[in-house]
């Protein structure tokens, strides 16, 4: 059952629907409880015994609404168990998706609706976030969202308050970060999307599922999962993930394109550390047809030098193609980075992650945020894989991308809780999206 928090005006409350039902074994929900429109812009809100209240809830002014409302066609009541197509679907989870206006998640939000992640017999609902600047955008999300007709999406609600739209959160998939401008630094970046995530971390600690899987996808997404993983001391750093699926993609097809073979024949793809232009594309430890790529492709220079630098600027060419970042393909990594935990992962295989070093076999630095390759048995958690190989040239390579995590950190300790922040960026590396 979803919860609601009860925030209402100080001079008027006034809730659209009915109170949710608790019905043991049956799944009523009602998502019109939480629409509680107010006439005053002085909002104060009376917290339920198990919410946590909102930093700003109480001097919040303006006419955009804080409170997450239902969307439309997703204000109705429904019972999960009514009909016989209903009767056998799994219990619904709740997907909370920051920078859902923008273009990633205008692909990522259909996909995930109809079914693509957690399968046919698994209903959702999906909690938008917002902002000022984007509320309007939002709702023209929603209200496509609504003429989709999904029937596996059975709530939407937008809001701009994290406090809001994490509540009882099961996946966050944070997306929404300020893109670097021209001419700004690194660490400039670093800095006000690091303030982004510190933020949703606070939230998502106060009011998400204890178990919450948290994949953040906005620029520089190793270090703002840093960040956010600090600011939730009350959720696993394990449950923390940043997106480098989409790094393994690329070289995934780079591979197939090279051997002449289709993309399917390509596995073990390893992308270690950041996703930057220092990220490491394991051409040691991939293979294609199950043997060993080196192997297959022969030629060492092509290898070490062409094919690791096209994956690590992928994101640069196609937008000096296209004009915009990749976000079509960016959501279909989504995508697959989700699946991946679900899913059991195919014997001898393995994905990579950008997930927290705490004791793993590789010998990389403790206490940051590492692509890594992993196996999952498909129930959300995942293992580091064993058997990898680490030679002279692959050490070198994640010692470099090591380094810039290991400075980015310093650069963001303000925002950790680990004292002043000290910016010394070994170079001004690009994300795989920049010139
Ligand atoms: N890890 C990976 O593999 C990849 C990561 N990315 C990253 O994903 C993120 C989103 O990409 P995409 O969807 O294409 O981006 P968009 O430009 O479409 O923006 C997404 C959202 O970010 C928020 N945003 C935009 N501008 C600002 C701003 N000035 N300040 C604060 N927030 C802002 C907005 O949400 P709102 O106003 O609602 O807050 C916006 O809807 C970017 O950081 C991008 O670099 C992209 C591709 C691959
Ligand atoms: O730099 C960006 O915004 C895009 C990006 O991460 C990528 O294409 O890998």
């Amino acid at each position: 059952m979803a919860s609601s928090k009860l925030c209402a005006s100080r001079t008027e409350l006034k809730v659209l629907g009915p109170r949710p039902a608790t019905l043991t074994g049956r799944a009523v929900r009602s998502s019109r409880v939480q629409i509680i429109r107010r006439r005053s812009s002085t909002v104060l809100c009376s917290v339920a015994p198990n919410q946590v209240e909102s930093p700003a809830a109480q001097t919040f002014v303006a006419d955009v609404p804080k409170k997450t409302e239902c969307f439309g066609v997703f204000c109705t009541t429904y019972d999960l168990k009514a009909e016989e197509e209903t009767k056998s679907w799994k219990s619904l989870i709740n997907i909370s998706v920051s920078g859902a206006a923008g273009m990633i998640s205008n692909h990522l939000l259909f996909k995930l609706a109809s079914g693509e992640v957690f399968g046919l017999d698994q209903p959702i609902a999906l909690k938008l976030l917002g902002s000022e600047r984007s509320i309007q955008a939002l709702e023209g999300v929603a209200m496509e969202l609504e003429d989709s007709l999904y029937p596996l999406l059975r709530e939407v609600s937008i809001g701009i308050d994290p406090y809001e739209v994490f509540q009882d959160a099961e996946w966050a998939l944070l997306i929404g970060a300020k893109p670097r401008g021209p001419g700004m630094e690194r660490a400039g970046l670093l800095d006000i999307n690091g303030q982004i995530f510190a933020e949703q971390g606070k939230a998502l600690n106060a009011v998400a599922s204890r178990n919450v899987k948290v994949i953040v996808v906005g620029n520089p997404c190793n270090t703002n999962a840093l960040i956010c993983l600090k600011n939730a001391p009350n959720i696993p750093p394990k449950n923390f993930h940043a997106l480098t699926r989409l790094d393994e993609n690329r070289a995934k097809c780079q591979l197939a394109l090279k051997a002449g073979v289709f993309y399917d024949k390509v596995s073990n793809m390893t992308i270690w550390g950041n996703h930057s232009t220092t990220q490491v594309p394991d051409f040691l430890n991939a293979r294609i047809d199950g043997r060993p790529v080196k192997e297959v492709i022969t030629d060492s220079k092509w290898l070490e030098e062409e094919f690791t630098e096209r994956v690590q600027k992928r994101g640069g060419v196609l937008i000096q193609k296209w004009g915009r970042s990749s976000a079509a393909s960016t959501a279909v990594s989504i995508v697959d980075a989700m699946r991946s935990l679900v899913t059991p992962t195919p014997e001898g295989d393995w994905f990579s992650s950008g997930v927290y070093t705490n004791g793993n076999p590789y010998g990389i630095a403790e206490d940051i945020v590492f692509s890594m390759p992993c196996r999952s048995r498909g129930d959300g958690d995942y293992e580091l894989a064993k058997d990898v190989l680490i030679d002279d040239f692959l050490r070198a390579r994640l010692k470099k991308t090591e380094a810039e995590l290991l400075a980015e950190k310093r650069c963001v300790a303000h925002l950790t809780g680990e004292g002043n922040a000290f910016c010394d960026l070994p170079e001004d590396t690009m994300l795989p999206g920049e010139q």
